[in-house]
């Protein structure tokens, strides 16, 4: 039964949820183009799954119905939540689920003579990149008052975060005239160096025949778009969807639009997508609520709005805390109360992690589950005292998919030094560690060891259990009277140091001659990236402790060692708030909620918020707040949830929730048949559910002439 006894006129009725008004309106709704905007935990992804149900229900065939995203996390949420409202699996499986980037691949493979290079890591761009800044330097340098071209690895990266911004509001593809360059910064945000970088840029990527030599991320949504724009009739070539559905709508860019605009034109297509504004964080790659607020209805004029307001994943004392932290009105509809917990500490981070490691230490002598429970950090140098922690304290954890911090780069970098030193690269034990420490030591060390050759040397290394002999091969200086390399004068100092000496002393002692600082900015060259790395190595060297080199070795392969044994286990879940979108757990434990790190001063506070109420948000049951004792070293986003303000009137709207929402939905009962019963159930009149591939009972039907079946 629906919720506001309204008419109800949906053939699909999902498992486990009373449907809302609202959400049976959306499910039901039949414009050609509808738009939903809600709150975090409005049940956004549940009602665009709705809506497929629905769609399969009336009868459309699954190849038929496409369903976009931003994220490889929401797409796995969206394929989850279909299963979970009673789609049947294989159906779902049928559904061209898929992110924008992955689905224009494959729009652009079919119509594309020649296969394009990709160009994931963004070191890969930097050759072309240095070329385009070459080519700007020679054409415009005597032209253009007051340019400056840098080649270093920061400007390169920034030259490649203005290119995506440019091609993401797609500026790129359009005639642009000299005269016009003195407005670009006002207009896109990119100096006029950066804008003239990125279009030779473009040019040396799209060859003389326009046909790309090469793609980076984003370049597969953008070339779409750009084909598109160029002929809009080659769209008309792919396969029609009559259905196309978008989730995380708050995450569109221009190019992004242009390709669901394109989608949107076909005649029997309909569209619906949905998105909360107070979720961008991807502000940088062009994202903009503008499209949500007045693209679609200015560009189709059909376009039908419909909220949805009320959150079913949260109780009051969450909702009525994210409403003083947003400003805006946010209201649930759960009986189950959320509690906030704010637990303190005095001290530096690992005192934090203790924090963290009692407080799950709480939740599970409450009798809950660690695996309904989520760590999620600010940012990824936040992991190696949270891991040493709760690797301290018993408790597995998985990582996905930001990884353990033992298999980042500056890490295993630190770890090959060590394996060469103790000859003991025995005790790492996963055939990958190995080839990504080789690979590490190749590229802090600076080896240059050819992509084939280090290829072939990763396999060969995989199989052994020394590292010496690609110590004396590649980094060891052969001729005596030559002074030895800096890396190469680094691990014979390792060497020659005593196993029993402080692990601290001795990598401190690595990083400063190595000069990683330097190195890691080089590499990283973001300066955000960058600062992440130096603290994840300062991180590594405070988790020695007291530890002898020897004795730190064997504490890292048992960490490892530990952290595999539970990977796929049923445990606590430590990521990133960035990668949680549209994720949700039982617990949600926000660490390091303090001045300096949460928010962090590299970002607009804009995105610092909004990840900050993605991360809350992801709450069910509690969210426990670990933050410094010390009122000046709190972050400020604490007191602008006003939970004890707002505690009052969420204890009367909890109330009110627990006498209205605590019902059992009456639903309809599906019965446990086989093929060959088919006749007499329907003589019975049971009816086929062919979205869920089932026979049921209809709500109000006697069930027992069914007995058989239940
Ligand atoms: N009618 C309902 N009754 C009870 N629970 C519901 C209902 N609709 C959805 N839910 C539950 O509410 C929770 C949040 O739903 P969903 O993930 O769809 O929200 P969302 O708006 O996409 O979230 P976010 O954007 O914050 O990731 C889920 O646990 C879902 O099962």
């Amino acid at each position: 039964m629906p919720k506001d006894n309204q008419v109800d006129s949906s053939r699909f009725i999902p498992v486990g949820i009373i449907r809302t008004k609202e959400q049976i309106d959306i499910q039901t709704n039949r414009r050609k183009v509808l738009l939903i905007e809600a709150n975090a935990g409005a049940a956004k992804t549940t009602t665009l799954a709705l809506r497929v149900g629905e769609a399969l229900a009336n009868g459309m065939a699954p190849e038929c119905i496409l369903i976009l995203v931003f994220t490889e996390t929401a797409r796995d949420v969206m394929f989850r939540r279909l299963i979970e409202i009673g789609v049947h699996h294989t159906i779902v499986k049928q559904l061209k689920i898929q992110t924008f980037e992955d689905f224009s691949r494959d729009r652009l493979a079919l119509i594309e003579d020649k296969g394009v290079a990709s160009y994931p890591n963004i070191r890969q761009q930097f050759p072309p990149m240095l070329a385009a800044v070459d080519k700007a330097y020679v054409k415009y340098s005597e032209s253009v008052e007051n340019l400056q071209f840098s080649t270093n690895g920061l400007a390169l990266t920034q030259y490649l975060d203005a290119q995506l911004k440019l091609k993401a509001n797609m500026v790129l593809c359009e005639e642009f005239s000299i005269d016009d360059l003195s407005t670009v910064f006002e207009r896109y945000g990119v100096t006029e160096a950066e804008f003239l970088v990125a279009v030779e840029y473009e040019r040396i990527r799209l060859g003389l025949r326009n046909q790309p030599n090469f793609r980076g991320s984003f370049d597969s949504t953008y070339d779409l778009a750009r084909d598109i724009n160029r002929d809009p009739d080659r769209f008309s070539e792919f396969s029609d969807y009559r259905l196309v559905i978008c989730d995380e709508l708050h995450d569109l860019n221009e190019a992004a639009f242009r390709i669901v605009c394109a989608l949107i034109d076909r005649p029997r297509c309909f569209f619906v997508g949905a998105g909360d504004c107070d979720q961008v964080i991807h502000a940088t790659l062009g994202a903009r609520h503008e499209y949500l607020s007045t693209r679609f209805k200015e560009r189709f004029i059909e376009t039908q709005r419909l909220p949805l307001t009320i959150t079913h994943r949260y109780g009051s004392h969450l909702a009525f805390c994210m409403q003083a932290f947003k400003g805006k009105p946010v209201e649930s509809n759960v009986a189950d109360k959320l509690e906030i917990k704010v637990e303190t500490y005095t001290g530096g981070l690992e005192e934090g992690a203790k924090c963290v490691v009692e407080s799950i230490k709480k939740w599970e002598r409450n009798g809950s589950g660690v695996d309904a429970c989520a760590v999620l950090i600010r940012d990824r140098h936040h992991s190696v005292v949270i891991e040493n922690a709760l690797r301290a304290g018993g408790i597995g954890y998985r990582t996905p998919p930001m990884g353990s911090y033992l298999q980042r780069e500056e890490i295993l970098f630190l770890r090959g030094i060590m394996a060469i030193a103790l000859r003991d690269f025995g005790a790492v034990k996963s055939k990958e560690v190995k080839e990504s420490i080789v690979e590490a030591l190749d590229l802090y060390g600076n080896l240059r060891i050819p992509p084939d050759e280090l290829q072939a040397v990763k396999v060969g290394m995989a199989k052994h259990s020394q590292l010496h002999w690609f110590y004396e091969k590649y980094i060891q200086s052969k001729d005596e009277t030559k002074a030895p390399t800096v890396l190469d004068s680094t691990i014979r100092f390792v060497i020659d140091a005593s196993p029993d000496a402080l692990a601290v002393d001795i990598l401190r002692k690595v990083c400063d001659r190595m000069h990683l600082k330097r190195i890691a900015e080089k590499l990283y060259v973001r300066q955000y990236d960058a600062s992440v790395v130096i603290r994840s190595i300062e991180g590594f060297l405070s988790i020695a402790g007291e530890q002898t080199l020897s004795q730190f070795w064997s504490d890292l392969s048992a960490a490892e060692q530990f952290a595999i044994k539970y990977r796929d286990k049923d445990v606590l879940t430590l990521d990133c708030v960035a990668n949680s979108k549209g994720k949700e757990f039982d617990h949600v434990i926000l660490p390091f909620v303090e001045v300096g790190e949460y928010p962090s001063p590299m970002f607009p506070l804009k995105d610092e918020e909004n990840l900050f109420y993605v991360g809350a948000t992801r709450a069910k049951l509690r969210l426990t707040l670990v933050t410094p004792l010390d009122g000046e070293k709190r972050s400020t986003f604490i007191k602008r949830m006003n939970i004890t303000g707002t505690n009052a009137a969420a204890n009367i709207a909890q109330t009110r929730n627990e006498n209205i929402f605590r019902v059992t939905p009456a639903s309809r009962h599906y019965l446990r048949s086989s093929y060959s019963d088919k006749d007499r159930l329907k003589a019975l009149g049971a009816r086929w559910d062919q979205t869920r591939k089932k026979w049921y009972v209809p709500i109000g039907m006697d069930l027992e002439a069914f007995a058989e079946w239940m």
